[in-house]
This record gives C-alpha cells, structure tokens and sequence, in this order.
C-alpha cells in the first residue's frame, strides 16, 4: 500500500498580510512550511511527498525548506487551493499512490499520531477528515448585531491532513470545477461518505498574524546551565549581580559570579548557541576579572534576536552565604541585566547538608533553566 503527501503552500496568505506569505514565515528556529513538511518526510508510512508552490515562489521555497527542497517534488500551484491540489494530483497520476494525505503547509503543527490515524482510517474509507468540535458559541451576526444563536451539537471544525484513495479523490476533483474549501467538499459533491477522525487543537492553521504568536506559545524552548567556581579567603563576594560583604570570595573566569554564569548557559542553551566559554574563552586576558553582567546581557541579546525571554529560574547551591536576605535584591538586579520583568525571575538556593564541595564550603555551584519563545 502507498502513501503518497501533498503540502499546500502555494495560497499568498492575504488574510495574514505581510511581505512574504505566511508559510515562509520564520517558527520555532525553523519555518512554518519546513515545520509541515518535517511531519511527512519524518514519517516512515509517507512514500513521496509533494510540495505545491506559487509559480516565482521558488526562491523563496528553497530559502525556507533548505534541504529538505531536495527531498520534496515541488509542483506549481493554481488561483485557489482546490486548483492547487488538482495541480498536485495531475502530477502524482504518472505514478499513482493508493492513497493520498492533502495537508495545509500552512498548518505546522500536526503530530505524527494525527497522520497515522487518518492514514489508517482509510483501510475502510475513500475520504477522512480529522476534526475538532467547536469550543465556542456560533453566533450569526448581521451589520455589527447578533442576529441568532446557532446551535452547536453536531458542528466542528474541519483540519488536514485529510486522506483519500487516490483515484477516487482525482476522479471527484474532475467532477467539480471549483468553490470548495477542502478535499472533504471536494469528495461529498461526487457523493462519497466522508469519514472522521479526532483531530488535535494545536494542530491551528496560520491564518492572521495573531495565529502566530498562539501558535508558538505551544512550543517553547528550554535551556539549562550549570557552574562552579572555588571559594578563597577574603571579601568581598561577587554573586548573582551583586557585592555581598563576606570573608570569602568565588575565584575562576572574570569575576567567577557563578550564579549569572549559570543564567548565561542557560540563555545559550535555549537557543543552541554555544556556552559562556566559546564566547568569553577563559584563554583570553580580556576576560580576567571582567564583571560578569556583561555576559549576561550580551547572551540575553542573542536570545532577543531569536525570540523573547520568559522566564529564568537559578538554584544556587552553598552553605554560605545565606541567600533568604539577598534574594530579592538578587532577582531585581538579574532582571535588569537581562531586561525582563523581575516577575519573570526566580532566585532560589539550597545546601548540600554539608556533604560533598559546597558542604565543606570550598566552592559554590548554581543551576539556571531559561525558557523562551523562538520567533
Ligand atoms: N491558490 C492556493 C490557495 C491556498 N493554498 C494553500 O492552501 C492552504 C489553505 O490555507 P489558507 O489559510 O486559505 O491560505 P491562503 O490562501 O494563503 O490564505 P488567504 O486566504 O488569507 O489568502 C494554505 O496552506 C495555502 O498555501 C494553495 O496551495 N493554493
Ligand atoms: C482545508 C482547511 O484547512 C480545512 O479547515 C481550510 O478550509 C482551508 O482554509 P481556507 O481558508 O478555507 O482556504
């Protein structure tokens, strides 16, 4: 049995606006469209899959798929999406599949569970849909005013990817020469029963610009950091962004602050960019007793241009000194170093029972998680 996909993405998203359509927009360190084809070239059931595109789109196409453009057949699309898929079909016919998944590349989200329960609803179906019930109440409106309420029972919203046999499907695209908004229309005109599947509600098609920061509030990315330096007699003590008196201080890179050191890893590591040693080598004399918020901010820029800040949480781990009284002061000056609301920074600490290095009080170590939002 052959599975064959088709990836929508020759629509210029007018509803979204902008200067390139919505499909080649940047996500999550990738590109909506890419995000949709991932879905199929990752799935072992897909045998080929086929990318329909605006005609001068290819530029563009290529800039956003990378290379993965080599392992798609890029097909131009027509004025409307049904003339897209007819397109698409035509092409698939030389060689035809038994069944075919039609899929919105503008819809990045997809699971490969979703894919497989519409592929396997097809053992005993030519058409399947998923779909999710609609959530809300349906309101007719007229000239600004509620003009009735329409009842919901029975009623959802229809998704892709939406699966058929092959030959059926491009025997009903033949019969209707236009005016349907899917596949599923498409199929009930030439009067086949449509089956359902369960659709995914994070399976959203980008259709207004406020669809795309829904969409990525989905998936955010986190990152981790870890550090340790040694403690040595004599004060004062550089830690979290500030100068604690203390008969003791951290030594190592810079001003060791192992605390923004951690933060800083963190940031680099939420966007896979490297850690506090590649950019600031301890190699380097520049770095030798360098005040440590500079790393901080200078990673929190780099996150800024891939995405926003959320949150950032620390754990320093110590017996001494006690952190409860400066926790505070810590948060509110981590937050100005790296320009997010103090709300959005936690300083917690802990001690090791007086076990091992930081229980014996020769260094301090500290964890940082750092969650963002690519864009
Ligand atoms: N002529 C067309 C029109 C649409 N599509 C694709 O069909 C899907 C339908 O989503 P929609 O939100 O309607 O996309 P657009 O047509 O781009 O949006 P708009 O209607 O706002 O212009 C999208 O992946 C779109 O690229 C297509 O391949 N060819
Ligand atoms: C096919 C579809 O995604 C099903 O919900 C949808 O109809 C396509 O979007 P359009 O705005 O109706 O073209």
């Amino acid at each position: 049995m052959s599975i064959d996909a088709v990836v929508l993405a020759a629509g210029r998203g007018t509803r979204f606006g902008g200067d390139a359509p919505k499909q080649y927009l940047p996500l999550d360190g990738s590109t909506v469209l890419a995000r949709a084809l991932d879905a199929f070239l990752a799935h072992a059931a897909i045998r080929r899959v086929v990318a329909v595109i605006g005609a001068g789109d290819e530029g563009a196409f290529r800039a956003a798929v990378g290379p993965r453009a080599d392992r798609v057949e890029v097909v131009t699309g027509g004025d409307t999406r049904q003339a897209s898929v007819a397109a698409a079909l035509a092409h698939l016919a030389v060689d035809p599949p038994e069944r075919v998944l039609v899929h919105d590349g503008a819809r990045p989200f997809l699971s490969a569970a979703l894919i497989d329960r519409v592929a396997r609803a097809l053992d005993d179906a030519d058409a399947v849909i998923p779909a999710v019930p609609v959530a809300d109440t349906l309101k007719r409106i007229d000239h600004g005013r509620v003009a009735g309420t329409v009842p919901r029972d029975g009623l959802a919203q229809a998704q892709t990817p939406q699966g058929f046999r092959f030959a059926a499907l491009r025997a009903a695209h033949a019969a209707m020469p236009g005016g349907a908004t899917d596949d599923a229309m498409v199929m009930e005109a030439a009067g086949h029963p449509v089956r359902v599947v369960e659709g995914e509600r994070t399976n959203h098609k980008i259709t207004t610009p406020d669809d795309l920061p829904a969409a990525r509030l989905t998936y955010p990315a986190v990152g981790k950091g870890f550090d340790v330096h040694r403690l040595t007699p004599g004060g004062p003590l550089i830690l979290g962004g500030l100068t604690l008196d203390a008969p003791f201080h951290l030594a190592g890179h810079s001003d060791a602050d192992v605390a923004l050191h951690a933060i800083t890893d963190a940031l680099f590591g939420a966007i896979g960019d490297g850690d506090i040693g590649h950019h600031f080598p301890p190699s380097d004399p520049a770095w030798k007793g360098a005040a440590s918020d500079q790393f901080l901010a200078f990673a929190a820029d780099r996150v800024r241009a891939a995405g926003e800040i959320c949150h950032v949480d620390l754990t320093i781990i110590c017996e001494r000194p006690k952190i409860g009284p400066v926790r505070e002061a810590m948060r509110r000056r981590i937050a100005e170093i790296v320009g997010i609301a103090v709300e959005r920074v936690s300083v917690k600490a802990t001690t090791t029972e007086r076990l091992g290095f930081t229980g014996r009080g020769e260094g301090i170590a500290a964890e940082a998680v750092a969650t963002i939002l690519r864009s």
